[in-house]
């Protein structure tokens, strides 16, 4: 269980100086920067995570065999929804993981395992749901299509 922290800063004093602290509150004052802190986000989770890059590949692959099915609208947009729920989970397990390393500092913690199984358990849910929204609909129009292919 013991993994590096990214960029890890020891609480010395000199993270505690002032050029430190005012670094460490870089808000978005505008919204080109809080789309560019929010890329960061998908740019770390897609680099850093195995997963990520999977429910990505297997998010575009059901949205791409739904448009070459002519899905109906509404049918694309559930798909799309649910492909990207997975991700949002994804980000969040992310998120969650992060903020429980920088408080436990990679000891052993009861409520460290509590909360990153509980997160880790939302992304498989969700995982779940989005595997029993692609089989409903578009299982039955791919098998139409494998059908009438095969004659
Ligand atoms: N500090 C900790 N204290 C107690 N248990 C922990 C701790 N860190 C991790 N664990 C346990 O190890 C599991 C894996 O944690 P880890 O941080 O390695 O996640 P991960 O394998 O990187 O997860 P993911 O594949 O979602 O990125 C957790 O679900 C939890 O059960």
């Amino acid at each position: 269980m013991k993994k590096e922290l990214p960029s890890a800063i020891p609480l010395d004093q000199e993270s505690q100086s002032p050029l430190r602290r005012a670094l460490s509150f870089q808000v978005a004052d505008n919204l080109f920067a809080s789309f560019r802190y929010a890329w960061a986000g998908v740019s770390y989770a897609f680099v850093t995570q195995r997963n990520f890059r999977i429910h990505t590949l297997i998010g575009s692959i059901a949205l791409g065999l739904g448009v070459y099915l002519k899905l109906p609208s509404v049918e694309l947009a559930v798909v799309g929804l649910t492909s990207g729920l997975v991700l949002v989970m994804e980000l969040l397990n992310t998120a969650l993981e992060a903020v429980v390393d920088l408080t436990v500092q990679q000891t052993y913690h009861e409520l460290a395992k509590i909360a990153k199984d509980c997160a880790a358990a939302s992304v498989l849910i969700s995982a779940l749901a989005a595997v029993i929204v692609a089989s409903l609909l578009l299982l039955p129009p791919l098998w139409a299509v494998l059908s009438a292919t095969m004659g």
